[in-house]
């Protein structure tokens, strides 16, 4: 393995813009740096710019005038994509049907003239590392859709780039599978240290697998951070939803409290405010005694949800609030239960634009 730990480049988008011929503003100017070897996810609904900042990090794209791009410092704005040692693996696999998985893998390596024995020395390390040990020899379409994925990364990575872009790589893959991959693909690129940027549309990919993620939102990038900084302090509503599931609450704060029909939420907060909006996750949200709780509701509807199960209660908030409790809490429609916060888990949002 450590003969394809290799160097990660740095990358720096540098105001870049994208607007297509028919008039189309895929991308605002984005200004992103992303550190050797470090994961960095692009993650936001369809169609807010993800596969244009990717194919403009590699090379497919141009964009706009006054936009650069630099791999470590330099500038390869008007570098081809040939040129610029990027690794890339698409949810449509692009390999040859025809060759082997070997030939598939050793393609790069080929075409860049390395000798037989190296190449081959080279593959079988990768076929080791991605897990298809025995398949060597198997044409492309006698694979199945994790295997081929498989190649596809022994593929991209083969190489030795500086970089891989990956764009949904596991979306075709049904929910066990991805799952799995997910787990291997984050051991192969800390393993590897290549710098990668991933697109994807699923949050949950994108908290696993992101050393930080930037979550995108029609052109422009509504947020910038680690997993877990998105996750609990997000900047606006769209970040909050998008991302695991959030109540969003609607109220007056009055000396340090949140005014709501249930009661009053203890939160930090300096000043009063007429209509703040708050967001707190469903998990952050704890049963207690109705009489000694600051919120009190009725539940509406409890769901079994595997490990834990989910309550929406009404009553205690200006909406449905929905509360993620453990099992061993006794819980059933109708009842009336309170609910404690701590101030901590309670995140006021700006008010949208
Ligand atoms: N060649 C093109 N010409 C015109 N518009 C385009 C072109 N390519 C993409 N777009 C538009 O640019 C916007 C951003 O597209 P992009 O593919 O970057 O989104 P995405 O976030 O990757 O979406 P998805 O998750 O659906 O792949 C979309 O509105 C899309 O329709």
């Amino acid at each position: 393995m450590s003969a394809e730990a290799g160097h990660g480049a740095s990358v720096r988008i540098e105001a870049c813009g994208k607007t297509f011929a028919d008039g189309t503003h895929a991308l605002e100017p984005a200004t992103l740096d992303i550190a050797s070897g470090e994961t960095l996810v692009l993650l936001g609904p369809s169609g807010c710019g993800k596969t244009t900042m990717l194919r403009i990090i590699a090379g497919l794209e141009a964009p706009d005038a006054g936009g650069r791009v630099l791999f470590d410092g330099k500038d390869m704005t008007a570098v081809p994509i040939e040129r610029r040692n990027v690794g890339m693996v698409f949810q449509s696999y692009a390999l040859f049907p025809n060759m082997t998985v070997a030939d598939n893998i050793g393609y790069g390596l080929k075409i860049r003239g390395m000798p037989d024995k190296e190449r081959a020395a080279r593959v079988a390390e990768l076929v080791t590392l991605t897990n298809i040990s025995g398949l060597e020899n198997r044409r492309i379409d006698q694979l199945s859709g994790g295997q081929r994925q498989r190649v596809a990364l022994a593929r991209a990575v083969a190489i030795r780039p500086g970089i891989l872009l990956l764009d949904e790589p596991l979306t075709a893959l049904d929910a066990a599978l991805r799952d799995r991959l997910r787990g291997e693909l984050n051991r192969l690129l800390r393993a590897l240290g290549i710098t990668t940027i991933y697109v994807t549309h699923d949050q949950s990919e994108a908290m696993e697998l992101g050393d930080r993620i930037v979550v995108m939102q029609k052109g422009a990038i509504a947020q910038i951070g680690t997993p877990r900084e998105i996750y609990f302090t997000p900047r606006s509503r769209f970040v909050a939803e998008f991302i695991g599931a959030a109540n969003i609450v609607e109220a007056a704060v009055e000396d340090g409290h949140l005014v709501l029909p249930g009661g009053r939420q203890p939160i930090h907060c300096d000043g009063d405010m007429p209509a703040a909006v708050a967001m707190i996750r469903p998990e952050t949200i704890h049963v207690a005694a109705a009489r000694s709780a600051s919120l009190s509701g009725t539940i509406d509807s409890v769901s079994f949800i595997g490990d834990r199960q989910r309550l929406v209660v009404s009553g205690a908030s200006s909406r449905l609030l929905t509360v993620d409790a453990p099992n061993t809490v006794q819980a059933r429609p109708g009842e009336r239960i309170g609910l404690s916060i701590s101030p901590d888990a309670v995140r006021l949002l700006p008010p949208e634009n």
